[in-house]
């Protein structure tokens, strides 16, 4: 939604208007607190129960205008980015997320309602998972800034890392591919003046609200995945991270990748580039990439996208070339 639209009609109650405690007791109640919590916010700590097994923690942050703008996406939408970015990296280790904590860097003028807009949003993305949010921290600074650490459980699996996969095993995918890029893409078309028809908008709504496969990670560790990491940065060079990792190439097969979606199309014709490029350049939709053995069957989610193979020439090809599209998200270089 506008924040314009949101907020037009009145003048807005800034952060700056209210202390830190006073701030935090506007949104913390909107938290959920998710199960086994016997501390939730509000304390030095958060106290969590496990009755096995590890946990795993993780963290991103999403600043604003590098990561969101706060024209093209409402505060619940940047809450739900940034619990679901985690989220999916905890489900990219075969665990099951239990909780976040948030720290939040905001600019003087920014509308309380807009922080209450994100813990909604937060909460929409944690609460049907059972995760909560159950703690943070807050600060003054240049612009918005959006700190997440989740933690997770490894439920009598072992973790599934990287550096697992093997020569033979098969590449697989779950989730989708592209349509966060294509969304960011058409936003940014938006802004110049084009007018995105009806049948593209559900790839903005990826863009804002991407919805990883979160109970795919650990269906794929029971299924005996041997790597796996979430597509933040773009299919290939997420693929050259496993690559890497696990001392292995990876062919990714354009047929099996296949036709993504209609809308797809559709937006890559308006916006003037091929469908692949976001396919394969494309991050955060935060779907996952895993590697089985060849004789496993794959987990209902996954479809099977290529091959490991030994490690001569380039990381990753495709149909046995080397990619020939940009290879996807790095904060300094674009
Ligand atoms: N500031 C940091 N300090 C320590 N480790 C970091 C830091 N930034 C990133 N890493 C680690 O580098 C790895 C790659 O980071 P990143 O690409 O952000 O992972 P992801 O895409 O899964 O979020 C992760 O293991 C992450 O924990
Ligand atoms: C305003 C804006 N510009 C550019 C992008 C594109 N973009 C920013 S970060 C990113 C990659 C994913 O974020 P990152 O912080 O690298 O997540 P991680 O890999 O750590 O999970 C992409 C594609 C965006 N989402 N918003
Ligand atoms: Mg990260
Ligand atoms: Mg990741
Ligand atoms: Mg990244």
């Amino acid at each position: 939604m506008a924040q314009g639209a949101a907020y037009a009609g009145r003048v807005p109650l800034t952060v700056a208007e209210l202390d830190e405690t006073e701030l935090i007791a506007r949104f913390a109640p909107r938290l959920p607190r998710g199960v086994r919590t016997p501390v939730g916010t509000g304390d030095d700590a958060a106290v969590l129960r496990f009755d096995r097994g590890d946990a795993v923690v993780t963290t991103d942050v999403l600043v604003e205008d590098h990561h969101f703008r706060r024209r093209w996406s409402s505060g619940a939408d940047v809450g739900w980015r940034a619990a679901m970015q985690n989220l999916a990296d905890v489900a990219a280790m075969g665990a099951v997320p239990r909780s976040l904590v948030v720290s939040l860097v905001m600019p003087p003028d920014l509308p309380v309602d807009w922080v209450i807009d994100l813990a909604d949003g937060l909460a929409q993305a944690c609460a049907p998972h059972e995760v909560g949010v159950v703690g943070g921290d807050l600060s003054a600074g240049p612009s918005v800034m959006v700190s997440v650490t989740a933690l997770g459980e490894l439920d009598g699996v072992a973790p599934v890392l990287r550096s697992g996969a093997r020569a033979g095993d098969q590449v697989a995918c779950a989730g989708t591919l592209g349509r966060a890029a294509a969304g960011f893409a058409l936003l940014e078309l938006a802004d110049s003046g084009v007018v995105l028809p009806d049948s593209v908008k559900g790839l903005v709504g990826a863009f804002r609200r991407p919805t990883p496969p979160l109970g795919a990670g650990v269906d794929a560790a029971r299924s005996g995945a041997t790597a796996m990491l979430d597509l933040s940065d773009g299919l290939l060079r997420d693929a050259g991270r496993v690559a890497r990792a696990s001392g292995v190439g990876i062919e990714l097969s354009s047929r099996l990748l296949g036709p993504e979606a209609e809308a797809l199309q559709e937006a890559a014709e308006i916006a003037g580039i091929a469908e692949m490029d976001w396919v394969l350049g494309g991050g955060e939709d935060h779907g996952l990439l895993a590697t089985f053995p060849a004789s496993a069957a794959l987990p209902a989610e996954f479809r099977r996208i290529g091959r490991v193979r030994d490690a001569v020439g380039h990381a990753v090809t495709i149909d046995g070339e080397p990619p020939s599209v940009r290879v996807g998200w790095d904060h300094f270089s674009g």
